[in-house]
């Protein structure tokens, strides 16, 4: 702590009283504003070394200019932006003290959020970022050490609109480059600029890292994070229904078929009424298991695979996510999918008895019936790899159709293709994957003693061979 003797008067009104932390462009003061008396955050801003004068130049009339349009934005879930000042050839900004952790000091002292707070943080991050997307803003680094818990439960997003080095083509001649790739949408890794939809997946990312206590795509290097983003589908394992959907759907590759503020909106809302009344935030939450270190991941991922169906399915909401938001095989980007395939008397499959998991010999061809399974270690034709039960688990109406079944289950079967899931590196053309729906009579089935089966909703999803040939081996991958 500063003494009087020592304090620095930045701008000749605000001492800097201590150091709150640093980022990647300076240290954080907290400060007196000796002008009209009250505490304030000051952000000592340094620009990368080996920018050129110019350069220097244009950084600063962005700084200034964003900090500006910030400072416009009048609302509560944003850090307040009050004044931006030069000392000493250094730029500053000054801004709302925000007495709480950031999300990511919250997540390290406490474990993973629950789900009903992390989805009313969402709610507020989300209205802030709507508000200031209506307006022309882009955030353009949400992350979670840019969101700022307060007890309350209320959320704060600071640095809007910063400038970045990377955004101006003048400025990035320089080879220095953005904090946070693990939070940089897929279309902005291609250098496409930064729109509203980036904003959006920065926010699934977030609300992935809040409720699962680490990042989805945080690698050991900056190149491995980048292709994570690019080409993974994380699993989330503690959140369902709605939240789950919300994440997911935030985190679609395809900026045009990614959630819209509304979409996301509506979930979240959900989610957040969802498990009783929100926990103070003040007091830490109970851990409920240790933050899992990013490294970490694929043991998590191999230590699930036993439950991953339920898993998944309770993930990605058993058609919460792919139906009902109109999330296609074709959003998700599956060029190995196969047409969709029904099941039961009078489907293309008129008997299929395997799970999750379990191979069978025998091409997909139409009118082959599965009843028996035998082990992935064989040589084999087919192999399950996913099931989910399209529409609402709750659906207990007549059949509601093949278009509408199909569009779930493809949808789900290629997000978990997609995924890490499915081991082989070259999946895309070494395999072919469909999904296969209950047909009519298999749905409206009613069991008797002498056929016990009751009626079938579930949907699978089948891999095999894009040669025609034989598996040798399971394509899910192994816990290491
Ligand atoms: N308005 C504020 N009020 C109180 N503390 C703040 C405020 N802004 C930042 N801090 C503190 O200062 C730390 C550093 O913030 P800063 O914005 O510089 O870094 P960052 O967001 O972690 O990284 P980057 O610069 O890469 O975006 C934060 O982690 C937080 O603890």
């Amino acid at each position: 702590m500063a003494t009087p003797e020592t304090q620095r008067l930045v701008a000749g009104r605000y001492a800097l009283l201590a150091e709150l932390g640093r980022g990647g462009m300076g240290v954080v003061w907290r400060a007196e504003d000796k002008v009209i008396g009250r505490q304030v955050a000051v952000k000592e801003l340094r620009l990368p070394d080996g920018l050129h004068g110019e350069q220097r130049a244009v950084l600063e009339e962005r700084v200034l200019r964003e900090a500006r349009s910030a400072g416009r934005l009048n609302d509560p879930t944003v850090v307040t932006v009050f004044d931006v000042v030069t000392d000493g050839g250094l730029l500053y900004l000054v801004m709302e003290l925000v007495e709480g952790p950031t999300l990511t000091q919250w997540v390290a002292a406490n474990g993973p959020m629950p789900p009903a707070a992390a989805a009313a943080l969402g709610k507020q991050v989300l209205a802030a970022l709507e508000c200031a997307h209506a307006v022309g803003g882009v955030h353009r680094d949400v992350k979670p050490s840019n969101i700022m818990v307060l007890p309350s439960g209320r959320a704060k997003l600071a640095d809007f609109g910063i400038a970045r080095i990377d955004d101006d083509p003048r400025l990035t001649s320089t080879g220095a480059v953005v904090g946070s790739p693990g939070y940089l949408a897929p279309e902005r890794i291609q250098h496409a600029v930064a729109t509203p939809a980036t904003d959006l997946w920065a926010l699934g990312a977030t609300l992935f890292f809040a409720v699962e206590g680490y990042a989805a795509f945080e690698r050991a290097t900056t190149a491995a994070t980048l292709y994570a983003v690019t080409n993974e589908v994380p699993y989330l394992s503690r959140c369902q229904g709605p939240l789950a959907s919300a994440v997911m759907g935030l985190l679609i590759n395809s900026p045009d078929a990614r959630l819209s503020h509304q979409q996301a909106m509506h979930l979240l809302d959900l989610a957040s009424t969802q498990g009783g009344p929100q926990p103070n935030l003040t007091n830490p939450i109970t851990r409920s298991a240790p933050v899992p270190k990013p490294g970490g991941r694929l043991k998590r991922v191999a230590a699930l695979l036993g439950s991953a169906v339920l898993l998944a399915a309770a993930c990605f909401g058993g058609g919460w996510l792919t139906g009902r938001l109109g999330v296609t095989a074709t959003a998700v980007g599956s060029p190995a999918l196969q047409p969709t395939w029904t099941y039961g008397p009078g489907g293309q499959i008129p008997q299929f008895k395997l799970y999750t998991g379990s191979c069978a010999g025998g091409s997909m061809q139409a009118g082959r019936a599965y009843t028996t399974s035998m082990s992935c270690d064989q040589p084999h034709d087919i192999e399950v790899f996913g099931t989910t039960t399209p529409l609402d688990t709750n659906f207990k109406g007549g059949y509601p159709g093949q278009d509408p079944l199909a569009r779930d289950a493809e949808g789900y079967c290629a997000l978990l293709f997609s995924s890490a899931k499915i081991a082989p590196a070259d999946k895309d053309t070494s395999l072919r994957f469909r999904a296969l729906i209950p047909g009519e009579q298999a749905w409206d089935h009613v069991k008797t003693e002498d056929d016990p089966d009751g009626a079938a909703r579930d949907a699978y999803c089948i891999v095999s061979s894009a040669n025609g040939g034989q598996l040798t081996d399971s394509v899910i991958k192994k816990p290491s």
